[in-house]
């Protein structure tokens, strides 16, 4: 029975960008709830569908009227689709699934659904056995991706007899309760692909199909029916230019517009009755939707219409497009497996059937034959279906002479229509089947034939790259190793030149040597006489440190003094004559301390020899190595080359420089060690002079002694001894004390001689130093010698310059060298990608040439295949073998594991693999499982 597509339209209320861009409502409705008038300048028309919601209507209205009775057909075996369609922000969505599923007033057509399948489910008998299970998918640039397994994301559309139009690999989960069913939707809608556009900033580009199928079994008779029930959310169907969409949207908006073009010109084809193609193939969405548009399905199309001037021309396209699809004409049927009683009861129907026309034929054959052998039948005898089908067989052919058994070619057609259709519906399917899977193939072809293209085409750029680049790195290389070479011998001649220039800077250096030999003989001579000069002054100025008062000398004057008047002695007493020797007793150990000071200031004198000789030896040696140095200097001058030469000089003048400041140094440190010296000499001598003060005291108080006595004659040291012997004593102390000034005056001079030396030991030295910082400071000289310098300074720069050059092209040929290697390490593997590839693309070849060949085998089965099946049928035909057939029911349920039959994930633990799981399995273990 053919039933017609219902089309309902839903008005929105104007939203915000409408209100602001000045728009106005422009639809008034008519009171009978089904026609729209629209008042528009440029689109101005009424449109009748079979129901009319204007924007006030509430969502359970929209559901009441086009959605409940669907319901009850998917329950009842049949297969149904609603679909809503209209432009972006037309309230496409709000309609199919509502603002929230899970609110009783605005939750859309989708969630009521489930409601009342459940609600349906448990009002049915216990006798029936229900399954449901859902799949969610959305075509996106003609893909089709599965929204409950987003990494399916282009599953193919297949078609089988048995199936009808499938997408094939599509993952459905069973669902046992409205919560689960809640729960996939959430989960597919999250996987939507939802792109901005502006005119509606949650913009679906994709058309989303979400499928329930619905199995029952009776458990009585063991019937089973199934109703699939798609409920589709298609794109927005405004033009490209209205949503802004560019760049990437701008294809999409090609793609999701290619495929409601293709809705729309299946919907033409089916409604302007002349089309005996109908372009379901043109798309995914006319394909899938199939059986939905002129099939077997009932069909409820829901078109959304905003109601504002501003989007007049859209709302009239979406419109014209319902009034279209109104006049659609679907076959449904219920998707049935008939019981094994059902079954008997049809064959047994057939039977009958069978038997009354063969008694029809056989009759028809019997007055045909009597017709031809130019007798008469009476009317009333002439054969008849009814006359059969009430028994009233005419007679036997047998009866009638001359029959012939086998059919006459010009017998009267069979009643054959219904089975021809039947079968062409079949062999329609069949065809279908086959050339989907030849479209299978054929894509499979064409993508490896462009892997093989790209392949080749990777291996042809790969040899053109690299030979092309390899000759260019090797011609490259050649120039960069012409330039090196260029620049190496630049860099001889630079050298040559710089060897000559330093020959040239050797005979000059000969040259200055010379004078400065001269020089510092020159030198010599002339500071001879100020040498002598300086030492003297040096010498009075040590002395005059040493004896800064004179008090050394006027002491020693005052004690020969003493010495001389007690040489020459008046007469003194006997008393006087012991205190005199005692004072003399007292003096001589004053002496004799003085002795001992001044042996302590001779073994200190020793060991400041015994320094001044290693310092004078060490003075010695560092002369010796500087002249060593500077002949080694010379030396190297001579033999060395411009670049030695500089650094030699360099390196001299630094040596020169440390070992002068290190002599320095030492002998400073030794001067200043030699100073301390004199200064404790110095403290020494003046404990001794203080000592010589107070013997002089004590002289001065014997002499005014002496003197009393001598006015006294009667007393004294002489009293009682006669005057030759006074004398005599006289003579000896006179001689000892003068034998003791000898010995000090010896010792003196030989201290005072002693220092004196040092003196000059030390001022020799400094005078040393003096010349050897003056000699430096010559050859410093010398060697800065203006021109010398420049030239110096200009060959150094040379130098410097060549040395850089010559850095550079060391560098430069380590780094070519580490080029070439890597370019040809980089060659070889090259050619080793090349080989491979090679070895690939022959791989793939063959691969290609096997597959090719199986396909062409197959395709040959299937041709064979079906010329078998077109030889049978003219066979049959031929033979008129006119049986009755029974057409067979889709079934929607039981699908294959891999099309989404129970398996693994999408069962509970309890439920055995390959089995329909029952009411209360499947989703919990799905999202386990997932
Ligand atoms: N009948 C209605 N009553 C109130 N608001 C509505 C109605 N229809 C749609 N809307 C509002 O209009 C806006 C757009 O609606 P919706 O998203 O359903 O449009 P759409 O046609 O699905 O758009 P798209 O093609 O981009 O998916 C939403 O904010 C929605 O709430």
């Amino acid at each position: 029975m053919s039933n017609n597509i219902k089309v309902v339209c839903r008005f929105r209320p104007q939203n915000a960008l409408e209100i602001r861009e000045g728009g106005q409502p422009i639809v008034t409705f008519d009171d009978n709830g089904q026609s729209v008038k629209v008042e528009s300048k440029e689109y101005p028309g009424s449109f009748t569908f079979d129901r009319v919601f204007p924007w006030e209507s509430k969502q359970k209205d929209v559901f009441d009227y086009s959605i409940s009775t669907i319901v009850d057909d998917v329950i009842n075996g049949y297969n149904g689709t609603v679909f809503a369609y209209g432009q972006t922000g037309s309230g496409k969505t709000f309609t199919m699934m509502g603002p929230s599923i899970d609110d009783e007033d605005t939750k859309g057509i989708i969630p009521r659904i489930v409601d009342q399948i459940f609600a349906s489910i448990l009002a049915s008998p216990s006798t029936m056995e229900y399954t449901v299970k859902v799949s969610y998918m959305e075509i996106y640039m003609e893909k089709i991706r599965d929204l409950l397994n987003p990494v399916n994301d282009n599953l193919p559309i297949h078609e089988e007899k048995n199936r009808g139009v499938y997408v094939k690999g599509l993952f459905e989960v069973y669902v046992s309760s409205i919560s689960e069913i809640h729960e996939v939707m959430r989960r597919g809608g999250q996987s939507r692909m939802v792109a901005y556009t502006n005119m509606n900033a949650e913009s679906s580009r994709s058309h989303s199909i979400f499928v329930v199928t619905i199995s029952q079994k009776n458990l009585v008779d063991g019937s089973v029916k199934s109703g699939k029930l798609y409920l589709v959310d298609l794109a927005g169907s405004e033009k490209v230019g209205k949503t802004g969409a560019s760049g990437q949207t701008l294809e999409e908006a090609k793609k999701i517009n290619k495929s409601l073009s293709a809705l729309g010109m299946v919907i033409n084809s089916l409604t302007d009755g002349k089309s005996t193609h109908i372009p379901y193939r043109d798309s995914k969405l006319t394909r899938i939707l199939q059986e939905s548009l002129g099939g077997n399905s009932r069909t409820t199309l829901i078109i959304n219409c905003s109601p504002s001037s501003f989007n007049d021309a859209e709302t009239i396209g979406t419109l014209r497009f319902g009034t279209r699809a109104k006049s659609i004409k679907n076959k449904a049927k219920v998707n049935q497996e008939l019981s094994a009683a059902e079954l008997k009861q049809l064959l047994k129907k057939a039977k009958t059937e069978a038997l009354t026309f063969t008694q029809y034929i056989a009759a028809l054959e019997g007055e045909v034959f009597v017709w031809r052998q130019g007798g008469t039948v009476a009317k009333s005898d002439w054969a008849s279906m009814d006359k059969i089908q009430a028994g009233d067989v005419a007679a036997p052919l047998s009866s009638v002479p001359g029959h012939m058994t086998q059919p006459d070619s010009s017998r009267p057609p069979t009643p054959a229509t219904a089975l021809d259709l039947d079968e062409r519906e079949e062999f329609l399917k069949r065809e279908n089947e086959l050339t989907d899977q030849i479209a299978e193939k054929e894509a499979e072809l064409l993508a490896k034939q462009q892997v093989l293209e790209s392949m080749k085409e990777e291996l042809t750029f790969l040899k053109d790259q690299d030979s092309s680049s390899a000759v260019h790195e090797l011609n490259e290389l050649k120039l960069q190793l012409e330039k090196v070479s260029y620049e190496n011998k630049e860099g001889a001649i630079t050298v040559d030149s710089l060897r000559e220039a330093n020959q040239e800077l050797s005979k000059e250096l000969e040259e200055l040597k010379k004078t400065l030999m001269e020089m510092r003989l020159a030198q010599k001579d002339s500071s001879e006489g100020d040498k002598e000069k300086k030492k003297m002054e040096k010498m009075a100025q040590m002395m005059a440190d040493l004896d800064p008062s004179g008090e050394i000398s006027a002491k020693e004057a005052q004690l020969r003094e003493t010495l001389f008047k007690f040489e020459s002695p008046s007469g003194l007493n006997a008393e006087e004559t012991i205190a005199i020797r005692k004072e003399i007793a007292q003096s001589r150990s004053i002496i004799e301390q003085h002795e001992q000071t001044i042996a302590d200031l001779n073994n200190e004198n020793a060991s400041l020899t015994l320094k001044r000789d290693t310092l004078e030896m060490r003075l010695q040696t560092a002369e010796l190595e500087y002249e060593e140095l500077l002949d080694k200097t010379i030396a190297d001058e001579e033999a060395n080359s411009s670049i030695d030469v500089l650094e030699t000089i360099s390196e001299l003048r630094n040596k020169v420089e440390a070992q002068y400041a290190a002599k320095k140094e030492q002998a400073q440190q030794e001067i200043e060690a030699l100073k301390q010296e004199l200064a404790r000499r110095n403290e020494d001598i003046q404990r001794l002079s203080s000592n010589v003060t107070e013997l002089r005291r004590g002289n001065e108080e014997l002499r005014e002694r002496m003197e009393r006595q001598s006015n006294h004659p009667s007393s004294g040291l002489w009293e009682g001894k006669d005057l030759t012997e006074r004398e005599r004593d006289m003579e000896r102390i006179r001689k000892t004390m003068a034998q003791q000034l000898a010995d000090f005056d010896v010792m003196k001079k030989a201290l005072m001689r002693d220092l004196q030396n040092r003196c000059e030991k030390v001022v020799e030295l400094e005078i040393s130093l003096d010349e050897t910082r003056e000699q430096y400071n010559n050859v410093l000289r010398n060697s800065n010698n203006k021109a010398q310098q420049k030239k110096m300074a200009f060959l150094e720069r040379n130098l410097e310059q060549l040395t850089h050059v010559q850095k550079q092209l060391v560098e430069q040929n380590t780094i070519l060298k580490k080029e070439v290697a890597i370019s040809e390490r980089k060659l070889l593997a090259r050619n080793e990608r090349i080989h491979s590839l090679e070895g690939l693309l022959q791989g793939a070849q063959e691969k290609l040439t096997t597959q090719n060949h199986k396909f062409e085998t197959q395709l040959q089965a299937v041709r064979e295949r079906l010329e078998q099946a077109r030889s049978q049928k003219s066979a049959a035909n031929a033979m008129s073998l006119n049986f009755g057939r029974i057409a067979k029911p889709l079934r929607g349920g039981a699908p294959g594991a891999e099309n989404g039959m129970p398996t693994e994930e999408n069962y509970s633990p309890g439920s055995p693999k390959g089995q329909t799981p029952d009411r209360r399995t499947s989703w919990l273990g799905w999202r386990n499982g997932v």
